[in-house]
């Protein structure tokens, strides 16, 4: 049997950082996908008893045999593998779960992806059990750039695995989205896994991938928002690589350090996403210029306080400047230290000026695309045996 799932990255228009620590923020889905592929075999067999991840788009091959998984991942016995009930992997689970994937022999440059295999390997056998399969997985989004790669492949990961193991196996004609139910399920699952990878994430990476369009995100509390607003973002990737984990760490350092002052800020920024949320709803009382321009004073008041929570990085810095000669607002998207950056091109800015901008930051070194956003999150898709 062969289920196929995808899931978009996202970017963050306010709020991040600051959401982990309780404020709003506000993220929108873009069309740019993880995808997965999962094999499981027709029927068991003893020559087959391996589960195998494939990353098509960096060549990399990891197998265990199931048997193994079995004696060195702790499991309760007791209880039928079921994804009904997500729950955290204890720091004792994981230490296995690590063990096993050091022994893949990843190579040194790739180390980064241990936490993404770790988390593989721990919602596979939390959500299916022991048993054996190939999955495969290829991905559009750029790993650790602030366009939640990895609450992508989280939410891609478990929709696969719900999706087979549940007993609706609705045959939609091809890709579907799943139902409430299944979704709010999906996004606990995919929530425990981006822990693996976050340490303490706020949960809107993977809500805004398994929901998709655009959602205001406070505490674990979701709005979804309707917009007839045309809103569209450059996106520069500095490519410089950094790590979301570390860099949450870091904020909370901040505030064990200046309690007072790191909360005036987080106060700020709710405020901010709460107003950028409500332009962004607003139905035309404004002039689409005058609500760009409250967006673009907004996004330049939030990367401020980014700033000053310690995330942002020289290489922002310079996109910044560049994109501020022609008047173009910018602030960074996700867990900064480089990664990717926001532009916001207002709907009365020229071609030739978003060229000049684009060619220069690429003469800088920098990557630079546009994405459709807000459109669709987790959807998937059984392939007929
Ligand atoms: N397709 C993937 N396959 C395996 N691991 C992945 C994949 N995508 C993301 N990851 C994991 O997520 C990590 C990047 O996540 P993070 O630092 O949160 O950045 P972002 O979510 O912004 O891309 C990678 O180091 C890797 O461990
Ligand atoms: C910094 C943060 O707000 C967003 C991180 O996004 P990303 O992993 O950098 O794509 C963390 C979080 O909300 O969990
Ligand atoms: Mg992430």
């Amino acid at each position: 049997m062969e289920v196929k799932a995808r899931a978009p990255g996202k970017i963050i228009l306010a709020g991040e950082h600051a959401v982990v620590h309780g404020s709003t923020a506000v993220a929108a889905a873009i069309d740019l996908y993880t995808y997965v592929t999962l094999r499981l075999p027709l029927h068991l067999d003893e020559n087959n008893d391996r589960l195998t991840l494939q990353l098509k788009d960096l060549s990399l091959e990891f197998s265990w045999s199931v048997a193994r998984l079995k004696e060195e991942i702790p499991y309760d016995d007791s209880s039928n593998f079921s994804p009904s009930t997500p729950s955290s992997c204890s720091s004792e689970t994981l230490k296995s779960i690590a063990a096993l994937v050091e022994e893949q022999n990843i190579p040194e440059a790739k180390i980064w992806l241990s936490s993404g295999i770790s988390t593989f390997l721990w919602l596979y056998t939390s959500i299916l059990g022991f048993i054996p399969a190939t999955v495969i997985i290829t991905t559009e989004l750029p790993y650790g750039s602030g366009l939640g790669s990895s609450a992508a492949f989280c939410v891609a990961l478990t929709a696969a695995l719900i999706a087979s193991s549940g007993s609706d196996k609705t045959r939609g004609d091809g890709w579907s989205s799943l139902d409430e139910t299944n979704l709010e399920l999906l996004n606990k699952w995919a929530f425990e896994g981006e822990k693996i990878i976050h340490g303490k994430p706020s949960g809107i990476d993977n809500t805004v991938s398994a929901y998709g369009n655009m959602i205001k995100f406070c505490s674990g509390e979701i709005t979804r928002l309707q917009t007839n607003m045309p809103l569209r973002m450059l996106i520069t990737n500095t490519k410089v690589g950094r790590n979301t984990k570390a860099l949450v760490a870091g904020v909370s350092e901040r505030t064990v350090r200046h309690p007072e002052a790191m909360n005036s800020v987080f106060i700020a920024v709710d405020s901010i996403s709460k107003e950028v949320a409500a332009i962004i709803q607003s139905k035309n009382e404004n002039s689409v210029t005058e609500r760009e321009e409250r967006i673009k004073e907004l996004m330049e008041m939030n990367q401020g306080l980014l700033e000053s929570m310690g995330v942002s990085h020289s290489s922002i810095d310079t996109v910044m400047q560049t994109t501020l000669k022609h008047k173009l607002t910018s602030k960074l998207t996700g867990a900064g230290g480089g990664g990717c950056v926001l532009t916001l091109l207002p709907t009365l800015v020229s071609g030739t000026v978003v060229e000049k901008v684009v060619q220069e930051l690429e003469s800088s070194g920098f990557q630079c695309f546009t994405a459709s956003i807000g459109g669709n999150g987790a959807e998937i898709y059984f392939c007929s045996d």
